[in-house]
């Protein structure tokens, strides 16, 4: 299906030099293609041979496929800077998606963009296959007219067994209802109640199907345990009038058996869109099987419709969109699935929780007075989310922001590399600990929700604290240590540790200013007297608010230090650096760049 909404974009148009490129090897509807266009070089080769995609990939951001395309293992290591396999359509049987996930690359596809398609294709196969409409099309073409031998059967009335209710069995099974068919299935997963309501009649083993069945199809994934799920037994319990379909996958049924059963009047006919190989390889039992009497073959139609190419297209289109544009995609086969509206909730809290991490980083290693040490590894983190953003469960892709904020600064991809797919495996890398918390109740809390970073290096520590928050679309920073602000965390920032002191604004201005920097707007951060910082207790850390007071009761000697953050215009070098911290009553410097 079509998104309801596309992805914002912060990529520029008029941008023309060094666009990211996407590589399509097959035809893909254009309606997708033109949000890509505008922003990104895509290239569309003809015929393009599995070396040659080895030799190719490793200069594109984005591969984009249908069923054709073999996204081996070797393809995707080589495949250096790829962020994102989309497929165009549901199966991702030709994609290694485990060496994906391994190397960092998300795998996206259209989950429902070609269901409507592909159940009508295999109710095509069904009135094809019972009522001969090829053998007497093929007839007629040859100038003959045999009405006798080409005598069907009805549908309405027989028994249809579906093995997979799942998105499209379950619209194939709806159709045969329709169509007057007693609908009987079998699928492990399948809710009963769906089933129910469906008029389809639930079964829990193949044995109390296959023998039931006039019309058989099955709609499953080819995975291992539906690997030649049908084979020699299995056809030899079912009806010699019994007549098969196959709009899932080849392999489903064991080819070899099928031909041998269809030989042999064992079974009466089959209705097959999908092969092993495609196209049949010669020689093959699938190759045999396309030119056998009893079988109406089509060459993997189920999703060729003009409205599924469209769907499919659009749906991974706006995905590779916004994954290229830094964002989440809808449905990852490799990651949980971000629902739209949860989506469109974390979107702001995930540019912010990347923007704090980074501001950790680049904050405190550059830090000489820091208490707990300078870099990130070897650190506890916790991330603790309080207000309405504590009942979101599915919160990897605010993890993974953390992860790619934190390491940005340290690493040479700039945290680029850094997706919901991987952030475990390179926080398990750089030896980060992150832990989660949910905080729904929280006193006192100001804004509808608040995230706060804390980083420990030893229990009992009081640590250092980022809290941030979102307001409309913009995001803020409230805490920085123990001093509370409020500043937007972007562009060059120069963050000031002084005495609160009558002198310090203009004595900063006047070094800034001899350098030819522009202040484009400065916060005066307070010192937190025992309001949030004490408030919070950091549910969930360890640390309980009585110690989180004693904690701030201890470093009340400071009381008369403040932050001064501004946001400044130009480079800011070292030497600047350097003056500022000579500068009388200034503590401590750090300039970062968010
Ligand atoms: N021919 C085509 O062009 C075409 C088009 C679309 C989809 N497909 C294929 O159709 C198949 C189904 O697609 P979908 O979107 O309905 O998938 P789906 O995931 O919605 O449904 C698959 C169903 O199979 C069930 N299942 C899994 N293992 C099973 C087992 N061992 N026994 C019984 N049931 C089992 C699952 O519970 C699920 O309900 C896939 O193989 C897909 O690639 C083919
Ligand atoms: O899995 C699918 O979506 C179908 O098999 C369609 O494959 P296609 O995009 O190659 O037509």
């Amino acid at each position: 299906m079509a998104p309801s909404t596309l992805p914002e974009t912060s990529l520029d148009p008029t941008e023309t030099s060094n666009r990211p490129k996407i590589l399509i090897p097959e035809k893909v509807s254009p309606d997708g293609l033109a949000l890509l266009s505008p922003y990104f070089e895509i290239h569309q080769p003809k015929n393009l041979s599995a070396e040659d995609l080895l030799a190719q990939i490793p200069t594109y951001q984005a591969l984009i496929i249908r069923s054709e395309t073999k996204v081996t293992a070797s393809v995707l290591a080589a495949a250096t800077k790829l962020k994102v396999v989309a497929r165009a359509g549901v199966g991702v049987d030709n994609v290694d998606v485990d060496a994906a996930t391994k190397n960092g690359i998300i795998v996206v596809n259209s989950p429902s963009g070609n269901i409507v398609a592909a159940a009508e294709h295999t109710i095509a196969l069904l009135m094809a296959v019972a009522r001969n409409v090829p053998a007497g099309d093929r007839s007629l073409r040859n100038g003959g007219w045999e009405r006798s031998k080409l005598v069907g059967t009805e549908v309405g009335g027989k028994t249809l067994g579906i093995i997979g209710l799942g998105k499209v069995g379950l619209k194939v099974a709806r159709m045969g209802v329709g169509l007057g068919m007693k609908v009987v299935a079998l699928d492990p997963y399948a809710s009963p109640d769906i089933a129910a309501a469906a008029n389809v009649t639930l079964v829990g083993n193949l044995e109390d199907l296959l023998p039931r069945a006039d019309f058989l199809t099955i709609h499953t994934p080819l995975i291992a345990s539906t690997l030649d799920l049908i084979s020699t037994k299995e056809l030899a319990t079912m009806k010699t009038t019994a007549k098969v379909l196959n709009v899932a996958r080849g392999g489903v049924y064991n080819e070899q058996a099928l031909f041998d059963a269809l030989e042999a009047g064992i079974i009466a006919g089959a209705g097959l869109d999908v092969f092993t190989s495609e196209p049949p390889s010669p020689g093959s039992a699938a190759e045999a099987l396309c030119r056998h009497p009893k079988v109406v073959a089509t060459p993997h139609l189920g999703a060729s419709t003009v409205e599924a190419q469209e769907n499919v297209s659009l749906d991974v289109c706006a995905q590779v969109l916004s994954i290229l544009n830094g964002g989440l995609p809808s449905s990852a086969v490799n990651a949980p699935l971000i629902l739209p509206e949860e989506y469109r909730k974390l979107q702001p809290f995930v540019r912010l929780i990347e923007k704090m991490g980074s501001l950790y980083t680049q904050h405190y290693s550059s830090k000489p007075s820091s208490t707990i040490g300078k870099g990130v590894g070897g650190k506890k983190f916790e991330l603790i989310y309080e207000g309405e953003l504590a009942s979101i469960s599915n919160t990897r892709p605010l993890f993974a922001a953390l992860v790619k904020g934190l390491t940005s600064a340290i690493s040479d991809s700039g945290g680029r590399d850094v997706n919901i797919v991987n952030a475990s495996l390179i926080a398990k890398e750089k030896g980060l600990i992150i832990n989660e918390t949910h905080t729904r109740e929280s006193a006192n809390l100001v804004y509808a929700s608040l995230v706060t970073l804390r980083a420990t290096s030893r229990p009992g520590e009081p640590g250092q604290v980022i809290s941030g928050y979102v307001s409309g679309r913009g995001i803020y920073i409230s805490r920085l240590d123990r001093f509370n602000t409020s500043f937007v965390p972007e562009g060059t920032l120069l963050v000031l540790h002084n005495y609160d002191e009558p002198g310090k604004i203009g004595g900063v201005g006047g070094i800034l200013g001899r350098h030819g920097i522009n202040i484009k707007f400065m916060s005066v951060a307070a010192l937190d007297r025992g309001g949030r910082g004490a408030s919070i207790g950091w549910p969930g850390s360890g640390f309980g608010a009585s110690e989180a007071v004693s904690v701030e009761q201890s470093e009340s000697e400071a009381e008369n230090e403040a932050l001064m953050i501004l946001g400044v215009n130009g480079a800011v070098g070292k030497e600047v650096e350097v003056e500022l911290r000579e500068e009388k009553g200034i503590l401590d410097v750090s300039v970062v760049r968010l």
